[in-house]
C-alpha cells in the first residue's frame, strides 16, 4: 500500500471507530438510565443496591456469548466499570447540613442541589467537615459569609483542619422572622437564635423588645424548635422554619439592614473542572515579617487577576501569625492562576488551594 492510500485506509477505519464510539456512548447511557430505573424499584421495595449474584450471572453470561478476540480479563475490566457507574447513579448523592432542619444552611443545600438528593442533618460545622472528610456524605454545605455581619470564622477555622476542596459556591437571600406559637408580642419574654441571625436583628430587637432576655442558639431552626415548647420564647429564624415548627410570625423582614445575603460554600472531593467563569480560594500564613503579606499579594496584582475577597484568622499555633484566605478570579488549570499561586508560595510559610468552583449564577438555580 502506498502511503496515500494507507492515509486513507487509516481515515476509514478511524470513522469507524468513531461511529462505534458513538453506539457505545448511547447505549452507555441507555444503560444507566435503565440501571436509575431499576434503582427507583429497589428504592421503593427497600432492596440493597449492590446485587452479586446478579452482577456474577450478567458477567458469565457474557463470557458464553464472547467470540473475541476480548478475553475474560478485558471483559470482567469494563463490565466492572459499567455496573460500578450504573451503582453509583442508583445511589443519591448524601448531603450533610447545619440542623435542624429547615435552617439556612439546609434552604441554601436545597436550592443548590435542586432539592435532589438525602439531605442529612449534623448538629455542627465541625461535624459536617467531618462526614466529608469520612466519605460518609459526598458533600457538605456550610455557611462562609454575610453580606452584614461578614465572615464565619468557625467554618474559616475548620479549612485549616480539614484537606477538603470547595466544589461550588451559594448565595442564599436572609430574611428573618420573629416567630412563636402564639404570634403574640406580649407573650415573648426571652429571644432565641444563632449569634448571627441576633447581630443582624440587635437594633430591632433594642428597639421593641428591649425587655427580653436573649439567648444564642447554634442554629435559627434550633431556636424555632425551642420556641415551638414554650409560648414565652421567640426564635428569628426564617419562613421556612415558620412552617416545619408551626409558628406565627409576630413580625417579618426584622432585619436591620435589608438586602441580607449568606454566602454558603459546598465542600466535598471533588475538583470541578474549568467553565471559563470561575474562582479559586486558597489559604496562606505569612511569616511575621514587616511586608509579608504586601509581598505575597504583589504576584496577583503583577498578573492583573482580580482579587475577590482577602480575610484573616488567627492560626492558633503561635500568637500573632495569621491565615490568609484568598479569592481570586480564573481556575487553579488555568497557567495565570497557577504561575501567581506559586508565586505566592515562596512568601508563604504554608499555602493550601482550597479548591476552583464556578463562580455563582443565580439563575443557574431558578430553573
Ligand atoms: O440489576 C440490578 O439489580 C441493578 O441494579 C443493575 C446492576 C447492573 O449495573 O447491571 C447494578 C447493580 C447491582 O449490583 C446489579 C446489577
Amino acid at each position: 500500500m502506498n502511503e496515500k492510500n494507507s492515509e486513507h485506509e487509516l481515515n476509514r477505519l478511524r470513522n469507524q471507530i468513531d461511529t462505534i464510539d458513538s453506539q457505545l456512548l448511547s447505549l452507555i447511557n441507555q444503560r444507566l438510565e435503565i440501571g436509575q430505573k431499576v434503582g427507583t424499584i429497589k428504592k421503593q421495595t427497600g432492596s440493597q443496591i449492590l446485587d452479586r449474584t446478579r452482577e456474577r450471572k450478567l458477567i458469565e453470561r457474557l463470557f458464553k456469548l464472547n467470540r473475541g478476540p476480548a478475553g475474560k480479563d478485558l471483559l470482567r475490566y469494563v463490565f466492572n466499570v459499567i455496573i460500578t457507574a450504573t451503582r453509583e447513579i442508583q445511589k443519591p448523592k448524601t448531603i450533610s447540613f447545619l440542623g435542624p432542619e429547615a435552617s439556612y444552611t439546609h434552604v441554601a443545600a436545597l436550592t443548590h442541589f435542586k432539592h435532589s438528593g438525602k439531605f442529612v442533618e449534623q448538629p455542627n460545622l465541625y461535624e459536617i467537615f467531618r462526614e466529608v472528610e469520612k466519605n460518609q456524605s459526598h458533600f457538605g454545605v456550610v455557611p462562609v459569609e454575610n453580606s452584614i455581619e461578614g465572615a464565619v470564622n468557625h467554618t474559616l477555622d475548620l479549612f485549616a483542619d480539614f484537606d477538603l476542596n470547595i466544589c461550588a459556591e451559594h448565595y442564599e437571600p436572609v430574611s428573618h422572622d420573629l416567630l412563636s406559637i402564639t404570634g403574640e408580642a406580649e407573650d415573648v419574654q426571652k429571644i432565641y437564635s444563632h449569634p448571627q441571625a441576633l447581630a443582624q436583628c440587635k437594633t430591632w430587637i433594642k428597639k421593641k423588645f428591649a425587655h427580653a432576655e436573649i439567648f444564642e442558639t447554634t442554629s435559627t431552626s434550633k431556636a424555632a424548635l425551642l420556641a415551638s415548647d414554650d409560648k414565652t420564647i421567640a426564635a428569628i429564624a426564617g419562613k421556612q422554619a415558620a412552617h416545619l415548627y408551626e409558628l406565627q410570625s409576630i413580625e417579618s423582614k426584622i432585619e436591620d439592614y435589608s438586602g441580607n445575603i449568606t454566602r454558603f460554600l459546598v465542600i466535598g472531593k471533588e475538583m470541578p473542572e474549568p467553565t471559563g467563569q470561575d474562582k479559586t480560594s486558597i489559604m496562606f500564613a505569612t511569616s511575621h515579617v514587616p511586608g509579608a503579606l504586601f509581598k505575597a499579594l504583589e504576584p496577583v496584582n503583577r498578573a492583573q487577576l482580580n482579587m475577590l475577597k482577602l480575610e484573616s484568622r488567627p492560626t492558633r499555633h503561635h500568637n500573632w501569625s495569621y491565615y490568609f484566605f484568598l479569592d481570586i478570579e480564573g481556575h487553579k488549570l488555568d497557567k495565570r492562576v497557577a504561575d501567581t499561586i506559586e508565586e505566592i508560595k515562596q512568601y508563604s510559610l504554608s499555602l493550601k488551594i482550597l479548591g476552583s468552583y464556578p463562580v455563582f449564577a443565580k439563575e443557574a438555580h431558578e430553573a
